[in-house]
């Protein structure tokens, strides 16, 4: 599991891993340097002109030498040192040094940043990295502002874009990347959702410092990877039958709202739920039985309304519940919702209007139990909380709440992140833009419900479910990008079984 360690703790991770693998300093931004270019090449032609914009730290020293190796790899290289008189870091100079004297390298005065006309297609921001301790200001705030209105180039940022500090809110301007490759591990405020249109889309470049250096610095955060949640997934025998692979009960639905449920159900069947059962209102039960033929479908006596004693009897059958989508907050879906939580005690999802409710009521952690999950967005968990100021507050609530309440808590988003009552917190890696539509959240309450009725620990269930539902919208939307809805996600829950090689 990758860490995700503090800005502050790199210099002593950079040392320790130094000292201990006998390397110099120089080696170590090397070998950033060649990961960088890895990833550069699988997406960049030789006749794309690029330029690398470099400041006076280690950060620039990256550059500096992207720079010397892009260009000995036949690419088109310009470099431009930001950054005026300031104390230039011992890497930096050093590249600085190794620069080949034909790769051209213009150092840029405040004259030329207000004025010099720029010909490029791609711009590599290598100004500033985690080491910036201020707002941008002079040269590095007038460069970033007049690279971020560059039309037609591809924004590229080393390790994190400049001006973005390591572990905080930005304040101030930020060069806006269209990609960021980031050095061993993500750092903590590539996390947070203010600063995507800084960070765009994320990609981490392995530089060799294993996770045994990472783990003295750990903070209990986590970035979820494929290799993460491959081993998590279950085995089932070749005599399995539908009951193993569990019972699901969906509870929710409303007259104009039904779909929300359905989605939930067939998201638990495309998962592997051998049995997935809805219960709604009466006014449900045709369409769900028509649009979903695979389920059974329990109903109140209630037109409209959602009642226990009708099932009650029959609720410990279920080996997981979904409850939430499309319910509603009526009076009569709170009376129901507290009853249903008191009465079934197995592992449930509580999402949607069930957080809604919840949020409404005192003392509620009578109601929640270890196994139980909670997948608010972020509004729904600002009504759980309280408003918050920003992202990083909202994280430090979550996991608060996940460990006054003893529940896991799944607070929605790109970079989902989940937090766990042991104190962990875990960042999705998977997903995308294109994931962000009306229905999402249902299929990922189907996701994680159907993986606890397969007998999956609360763990495994949450982390194969949140890690797979964002994989299922990446390859629904190859090929409908801003097209995709959610019901395409649930068709590609197969698929990404196919893809993590778990049958
Ligand atoms: N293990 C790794 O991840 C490695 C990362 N590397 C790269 O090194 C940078 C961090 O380098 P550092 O020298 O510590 O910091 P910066 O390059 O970001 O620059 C610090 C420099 O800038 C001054 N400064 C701070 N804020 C401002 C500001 N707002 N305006 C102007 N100047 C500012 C500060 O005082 C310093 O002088 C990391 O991001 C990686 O890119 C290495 O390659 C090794 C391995
Ligand atoms: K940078």
């Amino acid at each position: 599991m990758l860490e995700i360690i503090s800005g502050a703790a790199v210099k002593k991770l950079d040392t320790d891993f130094i000292a201990e693998k006998g390397i110099t300093s120089h080696r170590l931004m090397e070998n950033a340097a060649q990961a960088f270019c890895d990833w550069f090449e699988g997406e960049y032609h030789r006749n794309d002109k690029v330029g690398i914009f470099c400041g006076h730290g280690n950060n620039g020293g990256d550059g500096l030498a992207i720079g010397r190796l892009l260009w000995r790899k036949g690419y088109d290289v310009i470099i431009f040192l930001v950054g005026g008189d300031a104390k230039v870091s011992a890497d930096c100079r050093l590249n600085r040094e190794l620069l080949p004297d034909k790769l051209p390298a213009i150092s840029m005065s405040s004259d030329d940043i207000a004025h010099m006309e720029f010909d490029l297609n791609v711009v590599v921001d290598a100004m500033l990295g985690i080491g910036v301790n201020r707002p941008l200001a002079g040269d590095f705030l007038n460069m970033v502002i007049k690279l971020n209105a560059l039309p037609n180039v591809n924004r590229v940022a080393v390790d994190i874009p400049t001006g973005l500090p390591s572990d905080e809110c930005l304040e101030g301007e930020a060069f806006k990347a269209d990609v960021t490759v980031t050095f061993q591990y993500p750092k903590f405020s590539l996390m947070f959702p203010e600063h995507a249109a800084f960070v765009g889309i994320l990609h981490v470049a392995n530089i060799g410092i294993g996770n045994k250096f990472m783990r003295q610095f750990s903070q209990n955060r986590y970035y979820l990877q494929r290799k993460d949640v491959v081993s998590r997934h279950l085995n089932f025998s070749r005599f399995a039958h539908k009951g193993d692979f569990g019972r699901v009960l969906l509870v929710g639905g409303s007259y104009g709202s039904m779909g929300a449920i359905r989605m939930a159900a067939e998201a638990s069947l495309r998962t592997g739920s051998g049995l997935a059962t809805c219960l709604v209102p009466s006014c449900g039960v045709d369409i769900l039985q028509a649009s979903l033929p695979e389920i059974q479908v329990f109903s109140s006596s209630s037109e409209k309304y959602l009642s226990l004693p009708y099932v009650k009897e029959g609720l410990e059958r279920f080996d997981a519940v979904g409850i939430g989508p499309g319910m509603g907050t009526t009076a009569e879906a709170e009376d129901f919702l507290l009853d249903f939580l008191m009465t079934f005690k197995g592992p449930k999802v509580i999402d949607a209007d069930a957080i809604n409710i919840l949020a409404r009521n005192k003392g509620i952690q009578q109601y929640l139990g270890r196994e139980d999950v909670l997948t608010p967005h972020i509004k729904e968990f600002e009504r759980l909380v309280g408003i918050c100021e920003n992202h990083k507050q909202r994280l430090e609530k979550a996991l608060e709440f996940s460990k006054a309440h003893g529940c896991v808590l799944v607070l929605k988003g790109a970079h989902t992140c989940i937090s766990f009552p042991d104190g962990t917190q875990y960042f999705n890696s998977t997903g995308n833009k294109h994931m962000a539509t009306g229905g999402a959240g249902d299929v990922l309450t189907g996701m994680i419900t159907s993986f606890l009725g397969q007998g999956y620990g609360v763990k495994n269930a949450v982390l194969c479910g949140v890690y797979q539902h964002g994989l299922a919208g990446e390859i629904a939307s190859v090929d409908k990008k801003r097209g995709t809805i959610a019901t395409d996600i649930i068709k590609a829950i197969p698929k990404s079984y196919v893809t993590l090689g778990v049958d």
